[in-house]
């Protein structure tokens, strides 16, 4: 998909909040029960790096999320972003979720105006074109009428995605945000996400079970393992940038990142012998 910006728009154009530096610094976590999801966690990233974690069902992704956005608190250790620690409702994060959750009795435009309203900072008239230039640079002004019932799963979570936008978050959280959408959107949203970043510069960190995704994504990818294990590698990916679907996944460092990073899911799933985990990444394990 091509998104055209006019200059009065990049003119317009609002300055979002610098990238956001976050700190996971040996934090442990254990749910009431007494499963124990972290122990002694560390996690860092620096302002404007895009990470993906990797990890198989279980390992603690949804956990991790819930401690940043500070709806649970770890039982030891500190989660910081620009040296603050987290609490509820920080305005440096975002969040885009695997499913749009758009409110449905509201337009694209309103849906993205809806937390711009919610901060109490801009005009009407402010929050409008606010809520205008982020659906642009989604690609979707022309449907900014549209219910979210009138729109394709792929543009409803353009809308979600231009809804976090423009909050203009330091830090974006990203929990699987395309894992519901087909391969053809999934792979233009990638490239979307990319050139959205490369324009606003947050620090990402995206949530995915699939590993070329999260290679073609990323500066960094971190595997996860079986809780509590926390971190059980990390790959640096090289690279070059702007990337595009037809020219970086057929490059041989991308292939033979992905080899690698295959072999290092499958060791932790067969670490914990569970054939359940198996089926917890995308198909791209089982066919190779
Ligand atoms: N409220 C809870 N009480 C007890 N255990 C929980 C609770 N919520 C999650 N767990 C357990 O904690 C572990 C981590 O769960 P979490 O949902 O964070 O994993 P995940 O990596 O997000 O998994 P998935 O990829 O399947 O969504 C799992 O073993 C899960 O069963």
């Amino acid at each position: 998909m091509t998104t055209h910006i006019s200059p009065a728009d990049q003119q317009n154009s609002p300055r979002p909040r610098p990238a956001a530096s976050l700190s996971i610094d040996h934090i442990s976590f254990s749910y009431p029960n007494g499963h124990e999801v972290f122990r002694s966690f560390s996690l860092h990233a620096k302002p404007g790096e895009f990470v993906s974690l990797l990890g198989p069902s279980g390992c603690g992704k949804t956990t991790l999320l819930n401690l940043l956005s500070g709806f649970q608190k770890p039982t030891s250790g500190s989660i910081t972003i620009n040296s603050q620690k987290v609490r509820p409702e920080m305005p440096e994060l975002g969040y885009v979720f695997q499913s749009p959750q758009l409110f449905p009795w509201l337009t694209a435009l309103e849906n993205v105006r809806f937390g711009l309203r919610m901060q109490h900072s801009l005009s009407p008239k402010e929050q409008i074109e606010k809520a205008r230039h982020y659906l642009s640079l989604v690609g979707l002004d022309q449907s900014r009428n549209r219910l979210p019932y009138q729109l394709s799963g792929g543009m409803q979570q353009r809308v979600s995605l231009a809804r976090a936008l423009a909050l203009e978050p330091a830090l974006l959280l990203m929990d699987e945000p395309f894992a519901a959408l087909d391969a053809i959107t999934r792979n233009n949203l990638n490239e979307e996400t990319l050139r959205l970043w490369s324009e606003l510069g947050q620090t990402v960190l995206f949530i995915t079970h699939d590993i070329d995704e999260a290679l073609f994504l990323a500066d960094r990818v971190v595997v996860l393992g079986i809780a509590p294990q926390g971190i059980h590698s990390q790959q640096a990916v090289d690279l070059p940038r702007p990337r595009t679907n037809l020219d970086t996944r057929k490059l041989p460092r991308f292939v033979d990142m992905r080899t690698t990073l295959m072999g290092t899911i499958s060791e932790v799933i067969h670490s914990t012998a569970s054939a359940a985990n198996i089926n917890s990444f995308s198909g791209s394990i089982k066919n190779d």
